[in-house]
């Protein structure tokens, strides 16, 4: 199997001007994550696992680290360093990120978000209709909803169109940053469905989720983060990096 991404020694902190501090948002991470596998990130809140993914996604900029990206465009490509081009191009290709929030336009129907997304990558007008319309059957989001404004959506309509939006692009890397947090047990059974749908199709994923029981048999290890830092294994509990959870060990057998 090949690596996708390969994070070393990642660190970042945060400068609170208005009260002279600095809060530590993660020290020293390091781990890596293979194509088409899932890793979970586990942790109480505040442990730092958002912060990770934010540098993943060059929301935020480390300041210590290296995030080596296996990049389809540029080889690899260390996403701490890369320049503003270089993220607003992996962004429209290559790395997908979803949250429990849908940020979108004012005024913008289900079915333009994910025209938008297909437009920003460079196709026709007619490409993206079809591809739009492909997605969102794909991800089973009810025809009636496709030319409403999503404010009035359920939980879970938001996230499967939030889904739709960044898997229309095929990233080969998606980063999930606890879409379940806000739905019930049916939208997160159904979340789980097309998580193992996406990973049959090879995507890899790294997602932050409180509820370990959604993460069993969707996951194939997790990672533990605790101040800022990674925990190393207990006995009889998860793994830490480089080892197979041992309730997901079945995945790989
Ligand atoms: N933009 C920011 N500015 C200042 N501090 C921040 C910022 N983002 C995160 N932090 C701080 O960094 C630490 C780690 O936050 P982070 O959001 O990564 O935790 P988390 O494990 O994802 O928590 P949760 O599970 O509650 O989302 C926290 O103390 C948080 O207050």
């Amino acid at each position: 199997m090949k690596k996708i991404l390969q994070v070393e020694g990642l660190s970042k902190s945060f400068l609170l001007h208005h009260a002279g501090k600095h809060i530590n948002g993660c020290q020293k991470i390091s781990f890596g994550l293979q194509e088409g596998e899932f890793l979970g990130l586990t942790g109480k809140s505040g442990a730092g696992k958002s912060t990770v993914l934010k540098c993943i996604y060059r929301t935020y900029l480390p300041q210590e680290g290296h995030i080596w990206f296996y990049s389809r465009e540029f080889g690899l490509i260390d996403l701490a360093r890369a320049g503003e081009r270089e993220v607003v191009r992996l962004r429209q290709k290559e790395i997908g990120y979803v949250s429990q929030f849908l940020n979108v336009l004012p005024r913008t129907t289900a079915r333009e978000i994910v025209e938008l997304a297909v437009l920003d990558m460079g196709y026709e007008k007619y490409r993206a209709k079809q591809e739009a319309e492909r997605i969102l059957e794909h991800f089973e989001l009810d025809r009636k909803l496709w030319d409403l404004y999503p404010y009035t959506f359920s939980g879970g309509e938001k996230l499967r169109l939030n889904l739709a939006r960044a898997m229309v692009k095929k990233p080969p890397l998606l980063l999930l940053d606890e879409p379940t947090a806000s739905l019930d047990n049916a939208s997160k059974k159904l979340v789980r469905d097309l998580l193992l749908k996406l990973k049959k199709e090879g995507i890899s994923m790294l997602g932050i989720f409180h509820d370990l029981e959604f993460m069993e048999g969707v996951c194939d290890r997790t990672m533990n983060i605790q101040g800022g830092t990674i925990m190393p294994e207990r006995v009889g509990g998860s793994c830490h990096e480089g080892r197979l959870a041992r309730p997901y060990q079945h995945l790989r057998q």
